[in-house]
């Protein structure tokens, strides 16, 4: 049989319950060889201790790295099918084990089950996809004058650095681990602070899949721990999801050695409604839009642009099925709003309606604190805003607040509303809703973002490139594009004639 794939995957070593230790190195779980203390991990749900994580020093790095960068050779010489297969049956094992690790994602993370599910889903997605496409990652023979020719090679680029945020924690780290290894590179990972758990899940896949020991790694740590990673001399690419102003400090730590970097960073994005769009459909993928994950999603279309002579009408539909999202215990199936990650960002997100509110805005629904019982007390559950009355100018329509406030702005021509929907530094999506099929070709080929999700909002299918114009970030994960950020390019001529020096030699 060639791949593994119809046989079913035996997973020995997944680790179900949240126990350390947290490090993933060499193929196995580890403490760090250096630590300069630890990090305790609040469960969002409940406000109580997770677990606490060592916090990996210079050493720890250096040895991930290290490691990383001895298997190199091996891994970056298996055959496309040989590599690719491994990553078929992670997929597979990821799949048979969805709701054991999907459940870890909701420990780490406070967002509903159901949500976790599709989250865990796109994971096997991704490995599938590079897996299958591990084989097709294939160079040109580029024939030359006088039979000669060039090779043009894809080759990998050695240790890839990835650093993650915490509101997808598992499919952050997918997103890059698995192109990455489909091209032949190995891995050095840091999760977030907030969220340690799923990236080590991942190091136990890999290892049942095959994937030689190691090829990927994780250390844990906060900023410092990264910042280690970013600098380390031997790590030659840099892959970064998060906030603007870490993104900044990667890209300089990268300028330092000029090594290739991918940001996947914030954003601010239009959502346009048109007057013959779908109402009902409109107020779905606002829902889409805003809500998902307590709000916590970088592609969010946070500024609502509604053709002024159906706000009244869109504005009722959407704050009724706002007001109808349930509020609760993560792990219940019919829970739609789960517990926002951390105390100081639900005050952000809070003080942000706040402002809105002293700067004009109306606040229809939510924006407050909800309190739930026994267990849940210590959560920050926060019920979904929906701001009417807002101006382009307000704090809350012009920075990203990561929370679930969606700012409502009324507009009457489709000029104005592309100037005003491009009116922000950030330009990760965006969407327009119409039947107008020229109209909504014609809008989504004037948003300065990304991705533009035309009558619908926040897919991502891991075919397409999902990426950041402006300050949203540089580069692309997702799709074929993604192995030419993985890859560099080596030409090989080969002369098969004599060579002609023109007057520099004379017989
Ligand atoms: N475009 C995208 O795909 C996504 C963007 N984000 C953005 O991320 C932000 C929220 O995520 P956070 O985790 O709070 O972002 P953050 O920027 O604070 O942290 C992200 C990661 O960077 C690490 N880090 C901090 N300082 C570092 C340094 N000097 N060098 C290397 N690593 C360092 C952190 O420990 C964490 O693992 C939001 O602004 C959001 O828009 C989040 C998810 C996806
Ligand atoms: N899973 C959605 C990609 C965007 C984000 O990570 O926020």
């Amino acid at each position: 049989m060639a791949s593994g794939l119809s046989s079913r995957v035996i997973s020995r070593n997944i680790t179900r319950t949240i126990r350390g230790p947290w490090n993933f190195v060499a193929g196995k779980r580890c403490l760090p060889v250096d630590s300069s203390g630890s990090m305790k991990v609040i469960e969002p749900a409940s406000g109580e201790l997770l677990c606490g994580v060592p916090i990996s020093g210079t050493e720890e790095v250096n040895r991930a790295v290290g490691v990383a960068k001895g298997v190199f050779a091996t891994w970056s010489k298996l055959s496309g099918r040989e590599g690719g297969e491994k990553l078929l049956r992670a997929g597979q094992i990821i799949r048979e084990n969805l709701e054991d690790i999907s459940r870890l994602e909701v420990q780490d993370t406070g967002k509903p089950i159901w949500e976790a599910r599709l989250d865990i889903t796109s994971c096997p997605d991704a490995l599938e996809y590079y897996g299958g496409l591990a084989p097709c990652i294939v160079g040109q023979h580029v024939p030359l004058p006088g039979g000669s020719f060039a090779m043009v090679q894809k080759e990998p680029l050695g240790v890839i650095g990835g650093v993650g945020a915490w509101n997808f924690p598992m499919q952050t780290c997918i997103w890059k681990v698995a192109p990455a290894l489909a091209c032949g590179n190995t891995f050095v990972y840091k999760p977030s602070q907030f969220t340690p758990v799923t990236a080590v899940t991942l190091g136990e896949v890999l290892a049942d899949a095959g994937v030689p020991d190691g090829v990927y790694n994780v250390v844990q740590g906060e900023g410092q721990t990264g910042a280690y990673l970013c600098e380390h001399p031997d790590v030659a690419k840099l892959s970064f999801t998060g906030s603007v102003p870490t993104g900044t400090k990667v890209m300089t730590a990268g300028a330092q050695d000029i090594k290739s970097v991918t940001l996947e960073l914030g954003g601010k994005s239009p959502l346009i409604i048109f007057p013959d769009a779908d109402v009902k459909n409109a107020v779905k993928a606002t829902l889409m839009a805003n809500f998902l994950s307590q709000g916590q999603v970088c592609s969010n279309g946070t500024r609502v642009f509604v053709h002024r002579s159906i706000a009244a009408e869109f504005l009722k539909q959407l704050v009724t099925a706002t007001e109808k999202l349930k509020i609760g215990d993560p792990f219940a199936e019919d829970t739609t709003v789960g517990a926002t990650i951390h105390e100081d960002h639900a005050r952000k997100v809070l003080s942000y309606v706040d402002s809105a509110r002293q700067e004009g805005a109306t606040v229809l629904c939510g924006g407050e604190r909800v309190l739930l019982k026994g267990k849940l007390a210590g959560g920050w559950y926060l019920s979904p805003a929906v701001l009417t009355d807002c101006r382009d100018d307000m704090k809350v329509v012009q920075e990203e607040v990561f929370g679930s406030v969606a700012s409502v702005l009324e507009f009457d021509t489709e000029e104005e509303a592309v100037k005003r929907a491009n009116d922000t530094k950030f330009g990760l999506a965006g969407a327009v809703f119409t039947k107008d099929i020229q109209r909504g070709h014609r809008v989504a080929n004037a948003i300065e973002a990304g991705t533009v999700w035309i009558n619908t909002y926040n897919l991502y299918p891991t075919e397409v490139p999902f990426g950041g114009y402006k300050q949203s970030g540089i580069g692309r994960e997702n799709g074929l594009t993604a192995v030419d950020y993985f890859t560099q390019t080596r030409t090989i001529y080969v002369e098969m004639g004599d060579v002609d020096c023109g007057l520099l030699y004379q017989d």
